[in-house]
């Protein structure tokens, strides 16, 4: 799967690559990187890719033509590939969009700067995208977020081939499980018997329970998008009657 990635700090985009599951995604020829960076689509000999707001207004706004010489330089090098742009004002990126984008042969994603980039940009722009409700510097680390998280899903990119498979939200929306490892003790705390039972059918299912019960703790607007099975709605009617003791 092929990403470009458009931005002016493309040392920002590039240092994080070299580590974690990302840095091998590339090494294994699993994913290819490219970024593009507008100040080399500037007319001027400053490199310049900002100017003030028409009307006013704090700060300074990305100029549209070095954005759209970019974009047209990525799409010839990623054909097909959808431009998307990361912004406040995006639709919010959840997992289900996360596994959809896997699917497809490549990404190109605008990251901004400044206060924001020239309105007429986006009639290049296929979708816009918000990692969540908070204002950054840069659409950088939203783009980072938004490749890890598809990279994540391309098979034979983590270690351990069910990771991906076996993501808290991969089952349908539900939270993770708690996770034990060595040491046994740990200030006293030991770790829940039936992790050592070897039991695999118990502990799947004490995993389960456990997803479930959290989920209707933290997250039940999460919960409430899951049809429960009469099994799962056992588990849960036990998990809340332990608690309840
Ligand atoms: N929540 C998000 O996904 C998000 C995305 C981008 C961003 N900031 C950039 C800087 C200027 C403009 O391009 C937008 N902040 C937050």
């Amino acid at each position: 799967m092929r990403f470009d990635i458009i931005t002016i700090f493309p040392e920002l985009i590039h240092g994080y690559l070299r580590e974690g599951v990302l840095g091998r995604g590339q090494a294994k020829g699993l994913i290819q990187v490219h970024t593009w960076n507008p100040r080399d689509f500037s007319d001027n000999a400053y490199r310049r890719v900002d100017d003030r707001p028409f009307g006013g207004g704090p700060g300074m706004l990305m100029m549209a033509p070095p954005l759209l010489a970019a974009i047209a330089a990525a799409r010839a090098a990623n054909p097909g590939a959808p431009v998307l742009y990361l912004s406040p004002q995006g639709q919010r990126l959840q997992q289900s969009a996360v596994q959809d984008f896997a699917g497809v042969e490549g990404l190109i994603l605008l990251a901004g700067r400044y206060e924001g980039i020239d309105e007429r940009v986006l009639a290049e722009v296929d979708a816009e995208w918000s990692i969540g409700d908070y204002v950054l510097a840069g659409g950088e680390l939203p783009a980072l977020v938004l490749m890890e998280a598809v990279a994540r899903q391309l098979p034979g990119l983590l270690g351990h081939a069910d990771s991906a498979a076996e993501d808290s939200f991969a089952d349908a929306g539900l939270l993770d499980c708690p996770h034990y490892t060595r040491p046994e003790v740990v200030g006293g705390k030991k770790v829940p018997e039936v992790l050592l039972s070897g039991d695999h059918a118990r502990i799947r299912r004490w995993r389960l329970q456990q997803s479930l019960g959290r989920t209707a703790e933290r997250r039940p607007d999460v919960l409430a998008q899951r049809v429960l099975s009469a099994q799962e709605q056992q588990l849960l009617e036990d998990y809340r009657r332990q608690d309840g003791e």
